[in-house]
């Protein structure tokens, strides 16, 4: 039996059927309008979510059944809807800074190192809670209505969830939770204090489920289809990957970069800013992760298309950084929305280094996909630091960006380790369709699953060792510079 994997992302939304062999088989995928009201402001209209899931869901059975769904999901976004499922506002999108002067009066209350302890994350508007506690603040009569226990909050998980089932079933999966700066990871509950200092009321939020829970049942898509896979897409990717065992570790790439590795049932304490999250929670076990955010990884391919106009497309990025002239670098930190892990810089804004009379669009090329391998060190060395058991360890890649091979040998380079890319790309669908099919019996276990995941190329470092820490010296001085000026 086929299991449908439901990946509502940032910028579209698609549906994939697995077959019984856990190939991906028919897809479909509908982009939506993303909206800017504001400098630094991102919204999206829930029911263009909505719609385009749904869409691409039925386009993607095209007729046929499966036996359950799993769904996966841009992480953080924020949707708050009333008793009848209408939403008060527009999501608030992860990407989305506009609370950046609340996360400041938190830290001024001398707060983060509790909700760090508690929940894993650093105090950043990229995190829920405070654009759900914008939310209460700035629509008319929201907080009176959330008091009444007439509003209910989810991440995007919750709010399909919610409409798949026709509003009978408000729930979340930990994955979700534990973004929303609102969830104790370790005790793995909503922190009541956090909510009464954001003002935002325990009844509003969602029930927080195994990853592999039971998430009821949707009659919208033909016959009756169970829900039995909930995972944000980066949780959801590090499954599709099999990464179980800890130490193991996986980096996707698509417009951000985002890498996890798995620390088993330890949650580990970042002492270089690092979030700890939950990687997953099966059958009631949970297995934290390290992870580092990047926030600039594939859009900087974008930039080059859509700022500069010096390619086309995306894949010609890599053959024009192939011309570039070997004895001229230029260093491009691509903080143009501040800089993530472990720098957490919002208001850093991004720099190029070295430019002489004789750079051109090649150079650009080259020094965009280098970012990307740089700012993949800069994580791996965090983790490396926070978690020194990690040792020796294969980076598994995914996401867009890793059809370029320059790029991924660059990465491999940098980071003087291999990189693995495999057969199948899908992974953050694979991940979602494994929590459903593993749930209902159809898929096999962790085992199994690892034991199918297979090898498309493993990029091997051949730079040598002093090139190497040349360059990480100079990208780490461009950095410093970066957040100093
Ligand atoms: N051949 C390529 N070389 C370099 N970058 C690429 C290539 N193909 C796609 N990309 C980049 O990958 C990103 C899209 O990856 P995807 O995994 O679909 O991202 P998302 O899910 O975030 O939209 C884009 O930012 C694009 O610029
Ligand atoms: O939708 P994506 O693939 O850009 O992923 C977004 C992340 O979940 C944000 O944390």
């Amino acid at each position: 039996m086929s299991i449908l994997a439901l990946d509502q992302g940032t910028t579209s939304s698609r549906a994939i059927l697995f077959g019984d062999d856990m190939a991906p088989g028919r897809s479909h995928q509908l982009e939506f309008p993303q909206h800017f009201p504001r400098s630094g402001w991102v919204e999206h209209d829930p029911a263009d979510i909505w719609r385009t899931t749904l869409e691409s869901a039925g386009a993607a059975l095209a007729g046929e059944s499966a036996a359950a769904i799993g769904i996966t999901n841009q992480r953080e976004t924020v949707v708050v809807w009333d008793e009848d499922g209408r939403p008060i506002h527009n999501a608030i999108v992860w990407q989305d800074r506009r609370t950046a002067g609340l996360c400041r009066t938190l830290r001024a209350e001398g707060l983060e190192e509790e909700i760090t302890a508690r929940t894993g994350l650093i105090i950043d508007p990229y995190f829920s809670a405070t654009k759900l506690a914008w939310l209460l603040e700035h629509v008319d009569g929201a907080r009176e209505q959330a008091e009444a226990g007439k509003l209910r909050f989810g991440t995007v998980d919750s709010w399909l969830i919610w409409n798949l089932t026709e509003g009978r079933v408000h729930a979340t999966d930990a994955t979700n939770a534990c973004r929303t700066m609102l969830y104790d990871i370790h005790k793995g509950a909503w922190d009541e204090d956090i909510c009464a200092r954001l003002g935002i009321p325990l009844s509003m939020l969602p029930d927080v489920r195994d990853s592999d829970g039971d998430f009821g049942e949707t009659t919208l898509l033909g016959g009756t289809i169970p829900l039995r896979g909930v995972a944000g897409d980066q949780q959801a990717a590090t499954l599709g990957q099999a990464c179980f065992a800890p130490g193991m570790l996986k980096s996707t790439y698509g417009t951000g970069c985002f890498a996890l590795l798995n620390t088993g049932g330890e949650a580990v304490t970042s002492e270089h800013r690092l979030l700890t999250t939950i990687a997953y929670r099966l059958a009631g076990q949970t297995t934290y992760a390290l992870e580092g955010s990047i926030f600039i990884a594939g859009a900087v391919v974008q930039w080059l298309r859509d700022g500069l106009k010096i390619i086309d497309a995306a894949p010609d990025a890599q053959p024009l950084a192939e011309t570039a002239d070997e004895g001229h670098r230029l260093t491009l930190v691509p903080a143009f929305t501040g800089l993530g892990a472990p720098h957490w810089a919002p208001e850093a804004r991004g720099a190029i280094f070295g430019l002489t009379r004789n750079s051109g669009p090649a150079e650009f090329a080259r020094a965009a996909l280098e970012s990307v391998g740089f700012q993949t060190a800069d994580l791996m060395s965090a983790m490396k630091a926070d978690w020194p058991q990690m040792g020796e360890t294969v980076l598994r890649v995914d996401g867009g960006m890793t059809a370029s091979d320059w790029t991924m040998q660059f990465l491999s380079d940098i980071l003087g380790a291999p990189v693995d890319r495999p057969q199948v790309q899908e992974t953050t669908a694979l991940g979602a369709a494994w929590l459903a099919g593993q749930a209902i019996g159809a898929w096999p276990g962790p085992e199994g699953f690892s034991d199918a995941w297979q090898l498309d190329r493993r990029f091997e470092p051949q730079m040598e060792e002093g090139a190497r820490s040349k360059r990480l010296t100079e990208w780490r001085d461009a950095v410093a510079r970066t957040i100093g000026g």
